[in-house]
Formats: structure tokens, sequence, C-alpha cells
């Protein structure tokens, strides 16, 4: 089967272009196996792991944007795939027109990847998150598509939650003020209204992979950490669950917020959450810009209610560097910037050397599995599953990748089609309305390929099929 060569229609999902000309993988990427298969350990063969490729990697085109780490970069690169790396998001119409053409996009936390965008992406098979939020994707929409998603759910955490504790730090000290002035030749000494943090109680909210790192830092400090999650959760060290949020923002000196973006989340803390913090208290936003009003906060700080803030996210921001932030984007930004111990950080709570090169190296090694061996572990939209390596002596072995609808009957028509044909191992899920199913079929002749595709298209609970070998 390597010397395959094969004009397939992208309608087929097999190829990336619809008049491209391709062929099996050359043999140089045929390398040696990362590890081998535990069935053929136990059978005492050193089978080698067949490395499966869907297509000449050279074809498989990806778009990254949002100055993606050159970590991750490079490991697309070495897969031989064509990769375009952008700096900044893109406008809504420069996206569509380029994300047309590719079968892999990776992006961060400003790429919307609604619906409507999605629609275009006819040749798209999966979309990574350079970062944890998934809120800018319609995670149903692509599933419905077959497309999977893929995020780094942990890898930039404790950036965040050390960013949180120099801000608790800098805001009961109104160290950003006193820097400012003196930036500007101002000399004020002053203590009135600057606290040690130690004693002082900080309420989380979210207590999930930031919430929780977050909480033991703090505790080395010797505050008092309360949390408010909406799970039952078990507190690290001698931090404490409270029942309610209105319980948290009661006793909490420092309130600080580590949740998704949901339709619960949105404007989570608002006028009337305001009224119910401690006179003098801080806010820190950390997690999405529609979890705070904006304005009720103008108003709370005017008024002297909250004694400082710290915000790294917005609801809306600017595509890259260097673009304005300003009325234009946020109609309040003007009223924000004139508030005193008020920090304001470009979103850069993930914006680390360390975090980045991991979130580059973990997403990207999660879009290589996926794109050439169709493993979905860690999607977030997809069931996971994944099936041990084809082994190089397991002649003509093909890889069949089944998206389809959650419906009654499938699995008997998959195994309808691929009746003439031993099928060694399968596996598979189902998410909701979405399964996937994975199956590695032995001597499966060059010229059924195309026949097996098609016939699993056709049938009615189809979203997407792949064939990787
Ligand atoms: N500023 C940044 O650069 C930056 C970096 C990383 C993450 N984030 C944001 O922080 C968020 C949290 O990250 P994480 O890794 O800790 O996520 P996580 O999923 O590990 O934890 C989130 C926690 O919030 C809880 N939660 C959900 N809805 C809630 C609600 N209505 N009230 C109370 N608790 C609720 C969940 O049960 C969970 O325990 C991310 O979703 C992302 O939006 C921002
Ligand atoms: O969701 C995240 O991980 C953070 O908001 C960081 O996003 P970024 O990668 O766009 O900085």
């Amino acid at each position: 089967m390597s010397n395959l060569s094969r004009q397939v229609s992208n309608s087929l999902n097999l190829s990336t272009s619809p008049n491209l000309s391709f062929h099996s993988p050359p043999t140089s990427f045929r390398q040696p196996p990362s590890f081998q298969s535990s069935a053929s350990y136990s059978a005492g063969v050193a089978a080698i792991a067949k490395q499966l490729k869907p297509f000449d990697t050279k074809d498989v085109k990806v778009l990254l944007l949002e100055n993606v780490n050159q970590a991750g970069v490079n490991i697309l690169k070495e897969q031989g795939y064509q990769v375009e790396a952008i700096k900044s998001s893109l406008p809504e119409d420069q996206l569509i027109e380029k994300i047309r053409d590719v079968q892999v996009i990776g992006i961060r936390s400003k790429t919307k990847l609604t619906e409507r965008v999605l629609q275009e992406a006819k040749n798209l098979i999966v979309i990574g998150c350079f970062c944890i939020g998934t809120n800018q994707v319609d995670l149903k929409y692509a599933a419905s598509q077959g497309i999977a998603v893929f995020n780094s759910p942990f890898s930039n955490s404790r950036s965040v939650a050390e960013l949180v504790i120099a801000e608790v730090i800098a805001l009961a000290r109104q160290l950003a003020d006193r820097s400012m002035e003196l930036h500007n030749g101002v000399w004020n000494k002053v203590s009135k209204g600057c606290w040690e943090v130690r004693g002082k109680t900080l309420g989380i909210v979210g207590y999930g992979h930031i919430g929780s790192q977050l909480s033991v830092l703090a505790e080395a400090m010797g505050m008092e950490v309360i949390y408010y999650d909406v799970v039952t959760l078990m507190g690290l060290g001698t931090a404490k669950q409270v029942h309610s949020l209105d319980d948290l923002l009661d006793q909490s000196d420092f309130v600080t917020l580590h949740v998704p973006e949901t339709a619960d989340t949105k404007n989570l803390i608002g006028k009337e959450q305001f009224e119910k913090m401690k006179n003098g208290s801080y806010l820190i936003n950390n997690a999405r810009g529609k979890v705070v009003d904006i304005p009720a906060l103008i108003e709370a700080m005017r008024s002297g209610k909250i004694a400082g803030a710290a915000i790294d996210v917005f609801p809306n921001e600017p595509a890259g560097n260097g673009d304005y932030f300003n009325n234009e984007l946020n109609n309040w930004t003007k009223d924000l910037q004139g508030l005193k111990n008020l920090i304001l950080t470009p979103h850069i709570g993930g914006s680390t050397e360390e975090a980045q090169s991991a979130i580059g190296v973990e997403v990207s090694n999660a879009l290589v599995k996926y794109v050439n061996e169709g493993s979905t572990l860690g999607a977030v939209n997809m069931p996971e599953v994944q099936l041990r390596n084809l082994t190089l002596d397991e002649p003509n072995g093909v890889r069949v990748v089944f998206i389809h609808k959650n419906v009654p009957g499938v699995l008997r028509q998959v195994n309808g089609v691929l009746l003439n044909h031993n099928i060694v191992k399968q596996s598979s899920d189902s998410r909701g309305d979405i399964a996937y199913l994975m199956a590695d079929v032995s001597d499966v002749k060059e010229e059924e390929i195309r026949n097996l595709f098609q016939s699993l298209e056709e049938l009615p609970s189809s979203l997407r099929t792949r064939m990787l070998y």
C-alpha cells in the first residue's frame, strides 16, 4: 500500500483540497515507534508500530493564529504539515477566507469560531485551543460537523495563580498607583489604606485547576482561604468551601474569580454582588471579561465600597499587540482607566514562557495524534476513543474513523459495511448526540479503501469518515 496513489475529492475527507493528487506517506515518515503495543509484547513479538498518516503530510494545511508558541509550531512543521502562523487574531471576513482552506486551526482565547465561521470551514477536521478556555468555540456545532476540539486544561494554571498572588499584594499596598506617581515625578509616601495580606481572607470563586492552586499559595502567605464552587470539592490545606456566593462575598477581603464563561457566569459579579462585599474589599478577575459587570464595578470603586481591583480580561479585547484599548472596544474604557488602585493587564494571566511552551507542545501533540491516528484523548467535544497502534506486521491494515449521530443501529450498519474484512480491534463511545467509532481492519486492498469510505459516508448517521493507513 506504500505506493498507493489516489486522486480523491475533498468531500471524501480523505484529502485536503478538491483537486489534490497525493500519495501514501513516504517511508521517511515511518519512524521508529515511540512505543509498542502491550499485545505485541505479550505475544513475545516486538512488533513495530505502523505510523498512520491519512495523507501525504505536506498536504495537511494548518492555520495558527494569536502567536502560538514556537515549540507548538515546530511540532506541526516536523510532521511535514504546511503551517501558516499569524501573530494576531483575524477579522471575521479574513478568518472565513482562510479557514475554508485548512484541515487544522490553532487559536487562543480571542478568535471566535462561531457556527457562522465553522459553516465555511468545509475542510476542517480539528481545532486546537492553545489555552484553557474553549468558550470562544461553538463546541456543539463543531461536534455536529465531526470537528474535534482540543485545549490545554491546566498548563497555564500555575501562571494565573502566581499572577493573582502578585495582584493581591499589589492591591493591598496600592503598588500600581505609587509606581505610576513616581514615574510621573511625584513622591507620595503613604500607609493609609495599605495592608499586609497575612490574616486576610481570600475568597475564591471557582475552585478548579487555578482556584485550588491559588489556594495553596495564598495559605503559604498566611491568608485564610474560602471558596465557592457549584460542585462540592475537597479543600486543600485548611481552605473551606462555603455554601453560597453570598457567603463568600460577605466574608472575603479579596474576591478572585476563576470560573469559565458560561450562561450562568455572565455578570456573576454585578451591582447586587458588590453591595454584598465587605466595605474596602478588593476584586480580581482573571477569568473572562463577561463574568463581571464593569459599569457596576466602576460605580462600586467610585463610591469607595471596593478599594481596588485587578482586571485581566474584558468583554471585547483588541485583536493583537499595538491595537488600541479604548471606548470603541468597550464604551466604559475611559471611566475604567481613570480609577485609582486599579490594575489593568492585557489578558496575560497565562502568558509566561513556561505556560506557553507547555501549551504549544501539549496541544500540537494532541492535534498530531488526532490527524494521524484518530485519537480523541483529551477532546472537549467528542467522546474519548483511542486504539493501540496498528503494527507493520499487519499488512494492509487500515484504520477507519467514523464520527456519527448517536442513534440506534449504527454499529450493525458499520459492521455490515466492513463485513468482508477482519476487524482486528474496534472501539466506540458516545457523548451526547455524537458518537465516535474507530476500527482497525486488516487486509484491505488499495482499491477497496474508496468503496469502504463511500459506503460509510452514505450511512444516514454519518457525520464524517476518515480512513488512515
Ligand atoms: N486570564 C487568563 O489568561 C486565563 C488563563 C487561564 C484560564 N483563564 C480562565 O479561567 C477559567 C478557570 O480556569 P480553570 O483552569 O481553573 O478551570 P476549571 O474548569 O479547572 O475550574 C473552574 C471551576 O469553576 C467552577 N464553576 C463553574 N461554574 C461556576 C459557577 N457558576 N459558580 C461557581 N463555580 C463555578 C467549576 O465547577 C470548576 O471547579 C477558565 O475557564 C478561563 O476562562 C484565564
Ligand atoms: O483560556 C486561557 O487559557 C486564558 O484565557 C489564556 O488565553 P490566551 O492564550 O489567549 O492568553
